[in-house]
């Protein structure tokens, strides 16, 4: 397996406030990586840096052997590394296609501004672009939703429409920003199963998520923040044994606690 993202010594002030401190890890090609940690450990921080909207005041980044550093988001895009965020961010009044195809047209020679401007050269590309965003919508669940406005989706149908959106920059590793949160259980099952789909056709995955059984299910390695530090790092039921993640996630005394405990680990 060779390494898609590299971060060493990441660091990342606000004021006073270290939310990163030191970190490093690597995430291997095709392979779903589990960023966890209790709130306000600095994980969204980290993703935040990782896609160029933060510089981090230490460290960097490499991707696919790269350096990300100073590249801008849509550049970080461009180079393969896409994302979703924890707090929803599509075109509400844009329909679902809509937003798909503002995804694809970071992949296109007309680029952004040749989607408000269209010359006749233009069209057929855009004709290309709306079929694959049918395709993306088709693939993560939501096609007969193609045309409904983005805000009245239900809140699963919208996280299912940023990772198409995500997935239409075409990129090598996908990050998601808390993709179950606000999902009840059985919208939770399909979206593991197309986080698993997404893996299997290629795509490596980046996961913060606080529901520790997907986590644990899906991820063959996890990284620990607590307060920007790396905590652990590991195969799932080595993390999940750990008594200073047990700790950091439940308080003192609680190692024996079954809620960190999934049977469904990968050792
Ligand atoms: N733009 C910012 N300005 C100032 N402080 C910030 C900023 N962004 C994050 N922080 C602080 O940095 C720390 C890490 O926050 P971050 O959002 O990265 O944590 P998190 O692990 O993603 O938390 P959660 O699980 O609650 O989403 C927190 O103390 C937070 O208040």
């Amino acid at each position: 397996m060779s390494v898609i993202l590299k971060a060493q010594g990441l660091g990342k002030r606000f004021g006073g406030l270290r939310a990163l401190t030191d970190v490093s890890f690597d995430i291997e090609a095709g392979e779903i990586y589990g960023l966890i940690g209790p709130n306000g450990a600095g994980k969204t921080t980290l993703f935040n840096v990782l896609t160029g909207l933060y510089v981090p005041d230490e460290g960097e980044c490499t991707f696919n052997g790269i350096s990300l550093k100073g590249a801008k988001p849509h550049e970080v895009a461009n180079a393969g590394l896409a994302r979703t965020f924890q707090n929803i961010r599509l075109f509400a009044n844009l329909s679902a296609i809509e937003n798909v195809m503002i995804g694809r047209h970071i992949r296109t020679k007309a680029g952004v501004l040749g989607a408000v401007i269209r010359t006749a050269s233009q069209r057929a590309e855009e004709a290309a672009i709306e079929r694959r965003a049918h395709e993306l919508l088709d693939y993560v669940g939501i096609g007969h939703r193609a045309n409904d406005v983005a805000r009245s989706l239900a809140y699963g149908d919208q996280r299912r429409l940023e990772i198409a959106r995500a997935l239409a920059t075409e990129p090598k590793l996908l990050a998601l920003d808390e993709p179950a949160a606000g999902m009840n259980a059985s919208e939770t099952v399909v979206l593991r199963q197309l986080i698993e789909k997404i893996r299997a056709d290629g795509i490596t995955v980046l996961l913060i998520e606080h529901d520790m059984k997907l986590v644990m299910g899906l991820c063959s390695r996890v990284l620990v923040l607590e307060y920007g530090q790396v905590l652990a790092m590991g195969k799932p039921a080595q993390v999940q044994r750990d008594p200073k993640v047990i700790e950091a996630y439940l308080g003192a005394g609680a190692a024996e606690d079954p809620l960190l405990h999934h049977p469904e680990a990968q050792a």
